[in-house]
């Protein structure tokens, strides 16, 4: 037996001993995205009556539901992007509150202790490796850093996740860990597939790709419109084409299997798709595995804007909910309903138009169809009230429905609304001229 296992067999504990450390009042860590542990979090909510304020914070809350949040008097659950789960949760049960962050700068929150101190970190990890270290599997985030500040590490064991090469801080040593607690080997990861492209998407997708340059490097955002472009570049004849992303995705899968994306034309990490986390199908996570394709980086890496500004012609595609007629991107939240998040949002609209050559552009559907049937716009005179503007004005720079693509960036108020009446859908731009009128951003010289 090695070392490295002595100290493993040690450590190693039923998880209702390992979450005996957690008390009331406690910051706890669950790790981010697919980094949610299931076992320790059941072991955890069945404390729930002798605890109270327990402080929990996920990113993107994925299946299966925390049991935590059955209990909101003993635990108060946070997360930093909203999932469909989070969102049912605080619309219709009251639980759970948003977190919102500037992505690229959450592992320095941590090492220059500017967020609240975490008592206790608890998150999914890969079996041991001989040299001692336990994967960090599909995320890496701001882990790590969140790990070295805390008073206790506890990591959940799940021989069901790939093991993510990196890249930097993908992995923690049984030196720096308090407690293991073993994961059913059983225990499936979420697959979560993307639909494939719709026409309106398909549009979309192929405006975009007319903007893209060979060798050109490509950001995809959350959601599935992004998807949607990922997939049609795979179909396109674009070559040697690059990654550098916050969220691996299906569409890499395809863009990289197709041969489209092979990173021999980047600066940076060359032949690699830097990420920070990795969310989708099974296909995706058997793809990821030990793959030196995709490299598992730090957010304050992938996100930085100053690391996204060094390579040259960078592509950033992000999704959005609505976008109103001064050009402001709202991507996460209709009214005061948290929808999603700003993510790596700012990060990579800021990043890409500091590159050389770079574009960001922000995609989405001209119109929504709400649940009794109406056709509504997405392009709107101005959000309503409790919107939060994700992206201000003038940071926009290209915004494209299935009507068009137009650059916003460096004009006045008059033209972006007149840009963005252009790509609205045809039904609305009558009212939308109105409204923009009633604004004072239309002038008589402009289109009818
Ligand atoms: C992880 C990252 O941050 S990567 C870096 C970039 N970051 C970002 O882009 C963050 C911000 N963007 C996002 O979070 C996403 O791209 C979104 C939310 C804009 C779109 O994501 P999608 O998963 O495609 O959203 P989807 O179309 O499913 O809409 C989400 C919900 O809002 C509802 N919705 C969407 N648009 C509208 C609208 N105009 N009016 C009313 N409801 C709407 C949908 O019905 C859905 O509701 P439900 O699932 O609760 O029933
Ligand atoms: C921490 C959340 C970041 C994201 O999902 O983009």
């Amino acid at each position: 037996m090695s070392r490295f296992s002595r100290e493993y067999s040690q450590k190693c504990v039923p998880a209702e001993e390992a979450v005996k450390v957690i008390k009331s009042g406690d910051v706890v860590d669950y790790g981010f995205f697919n980094g949610k542990p299931v076992v320790c979090d059941i072991a955890l909510a069945a404390r729930h009556e002798e605890l109270r304020d327990v402080e929990i914070h996920v990113a993107v809350t994925l299946p299966p539901v925390p049991e935590v949040v059955k209990h909101p008097e003993s635990f108060v659950y946070h997360d930093l992007q909203f999932s469909k789960i989070s969102r049912v949760l605080q619309r219709d049960f009251n639980v759970g509150f948003y977190y919102p962050i500037m992505y690229h700068q959450a592992p320095s929150w941590f090492r220059e202790g500017v967020a609240p101190h975490r008592n206790v970190v608890i998150c999914t990890v890969c079996p041991m490796d001989a040299h001692g270290y336990f994967n960090l599997g599909l995320h890496n985030s701001a882990t790590l850093a969140a790990m070295e500040e805390s008073d206790c590490v506890i990591v959940e064991v799940n021989p069901n996740l790939p093991v993510c090469p990196g890249g930097a801080e993908e992995a923690v040593h049984i030196s720096a860990v308090n407690y293991v607690v073993e994961a059913p080997a059983d225990l499936a990861l979420a697959d979560l597939p993307s639909p494939e492209p719709n026409e309106q998407e398909r549009t979309i997708a192929e405006l975009i790709v007319d903007h893209i340059k060979d060798g050109s490097c490509i950001q995809l955002g959350i959601g599935g419109m992004p998807n949607a472009v990922g997939k049609i570049i795979a179909q396109s004849d674009l070559k040697n084409l690059g990654g550098h992303t916050e969220m691996l995705s299906d569409a890499y899968v395809d863009m990289i299997e197709s041969g489209r994306m092979n990173g021999s034309k980047k600066s940076l990490d060359r032949y690699r798709v830097p990420y920070t986390f990795a969310m989708g199908s099974k296909r995706l996570y058997d793809f990821v595995d030990n793959n030196p394709a995709a490299a598992s980086y730090p957010a304050d890496y992938t996100n930085d804007p100053r690391v996204i500004a060094q390579l040259d012609n960078f592509i950033s595609i992000n999704n959005a909910l609505q976008v109103d007629l001064y050009t402001q991107v709202n991507a996460e939240s209709l009214g005061t309903n948290q929808v999603s998040g700003n993510g790596g949002m700012w990060d990579f609209v800021i990043g890409s138009q500091w590159s050389k050559g770079g574009k960001s552009f922000i995609c989405l559907t001209s119109t929504f169809t709400n649940s009794k049937g109406e056709l509504q716009s997405r392009i709107l005179p101005t959000f309503a009230p409790g919107s939060i503007t994700t992206i201000p004005r003038h940071m926009t720079d290209y915004v494209v429905t299935e009507y068009g693509a137009v650059q916003v960036r460096a004009q006045s108020t008059w033209k972006r609304a007149e840009l963005m009446i252009s790509i609205a859908h045809p039904d609305f731009r009558e009212n939308l001229i109105k409204e923009a009128e009633a604004m004072k951003i239309w002038r008589n010289s402009n289109k009818k």
